[in-house]
């Protein structure tokens, strides 16, 4: 099965070209597209940005929305965690909590999958908990400095690329939407 996974960002197709890399049944292609993003939840935003990547497109689809969630915020920045990391940085974005006690939170992937235009996404979640920590390892992908996923001494910018894809948000939500792509096909 031939899907495009649509994306302005190279370290998500990255790690989804190589999570995927040992299921043979689907065949990934990319394209490099920043979608424009609406506000509202990270369903909402990642529905529109499917829907749109499927007009384009015109052929089968995925996109994907990734929050970091503060617990301490009741999820904030959640789907807005790109521009707060834009303009502070992956320290000015732990600091953010410096004033609070409760450092845990977590990582979300929402993908959404289109056989194509005009059909309703269908979508998947992935969540690893965690807790945001002051900025260690290499600065490579956005906030994986600060967050330290549970069950592991690690930022996910220390981990090896097979660890944090073993267990990260964007893994587990690839595990789901493979499960369904499966049964498609049957
Ligand atoms: O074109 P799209 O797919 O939307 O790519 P994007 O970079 O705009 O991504 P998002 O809108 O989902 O915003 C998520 C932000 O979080 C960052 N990010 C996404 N996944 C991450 C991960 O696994 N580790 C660290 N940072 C991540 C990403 O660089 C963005 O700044
Ligand atoms: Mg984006």
């Amino acid at each position: 099965m031939e899907i495009t996974f649509v994306t302005g960002n190279k370290n998500k197709l990255k790690e989804v070209a190589k999570i995927l890399g040992s299921n043979s049944s689907i065949v990934l292609k990319s394209r490099d597209i920043d979608l424009p993003e609406i506000q509202g939840s990270s369903e909402e935003i990642s529905k529109h940005k499917c829907k749109q990547a499927a007009e384009m497109v015109k052929g089968p689809v995925i996109i994907e929305d990734t929050s970091l969630c503060y617990n301490a915020f009741n999820g904030l920045p959640g789907p807005y965690v790109k521009w707060f990391l834009k303009e502070m940085g992956p320290a000015g974005l732990a600091k953010m909590l410096d004033g609070f006690e409760d450092k845990s939170g977590y990582a979300m992937c929402t993908f959404s999958y289109s056989p194509g235009p005009g059909n309703e996404p269908v979508q998947f979640n992935g969540i690893t908990n965690g807790s945001i920590v002051a900025p260690r390892g290499p600065t490579t992908f956005g906030w994986d400095p600060i967050f330290k996923p549970d069950g592991f001494d690690e930022t996910y910018a220390e981990m090896t690329a097979e660890t944090k894809n073993s267990i990260s948000h964007r893994y587990r939500a690839l595990v789901l939407l493979q499960e369904y792509l499966i049964t498609l096909k049957e």
